[in-house]
């Protein structure tokens, strides 16, 4: 079985435990996602679900339209009863890596206001430590005009190093869809990190929006395996 099906079981698997009547739903960002999208979108067919999505993203507000789904946003529906998103990484303690494909700032708004953060994800995505499988560092989201005394304040403080992310079609940087820039920290792996203390002494650097370390913000993950099956694991 291909990675692309075990995303797909996860995602399947988590819309169809989660996702109830009558609800607002989160709507992630990434490659998993979209078949989470594709599956909402055939329950609101098939069993006339009355939902509202919010989210996360430019790419999740196209897929949500392009479904036919009812978009909706915080400032009308500022608590949703679950999100559900895809990870670049989930440790044993389901600390999270997110911000891969550059959202976290918005992902992480909308999961602080659902009842439920529900990750979906394949395999590889499992780890006991992050940095175990996914070795391009955490995103840490970064207004433009700081980002270079950003990079250094945490590199001296951690160590590892902060790597401006570039734009592969454009030059120059990639521009979130909030206006800012990402730094990817490779951090040293040599030692046990407290995230949550890590998480919360970078936000307080002036000039960083947001980090991609989600700590106790999930509470269930489900784990597409090479064979079809779907692991899981909840805080
Ligand atoms: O910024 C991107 C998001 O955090 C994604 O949810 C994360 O990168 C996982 O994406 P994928 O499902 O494509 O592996």
């Amino acid at each position: 079985m291909s990675l692309e099906e075990a995303k797909k079981c996860a995602a399947y698997k988590a819309v169809d435990e989660y996702v109830k009547d009558n609800t607002v739903v989160g709507v992630g960002s990434g490659s998993t996602v979209v078949y989470a999208v594709h599956r909402i979108a055939e329950r609101v067919k098939a069993e006339s679900l009355k939902l509202v999505c919010i989210p996360t993203s430019f790419q999740a507000r196209q897929l949500i339209i392009e479904h036919g789904l009812v978009l909706g946003d915080l400032e009308c529906n500022p608590k949703l009863d679950c999100a559900i998103d895809g990870a670049d990484e989930v440790d044993a303690k389901m600390v999270l890596i997110k911000g891969g494909g550059g959202c976290l700032l918005q992902e992480k708004i909308v999961a602080s206001c659902a009842d439920r953060l529900v990750v979906i994800a394949d395999y590889t995505k499992d780890s006991e430590k992050l940095g175990q499988q996914y070795r391009k560092g955490i995103p840490i989201e970064v207004a433009p005009m700081a980002y270079v005394p950003i990079k250094g304040k945490v590199e001296a403080r951690y160590g590892g190093n902060l790597k401006l992310r570039m734009a592969v079609a454009k030059a120059g940087p990639v521009v979130t869809d909030n206006g800012n820039f990402i730094l990817d920290w490779t951090f040293p792996d040599d030692k046990e990190h407290d995230w949550d203390a890590v998480n919360r002494e970078i936000m307080m650097i002036p000039g960083v929006v947001d980090t991609g370390l989600f700590v106790g913000m999930a509470t269930k993950a489900y784990f597409g395996q090479k064979d079809g099956t779907v692991t899981e694991r909840s805080a």
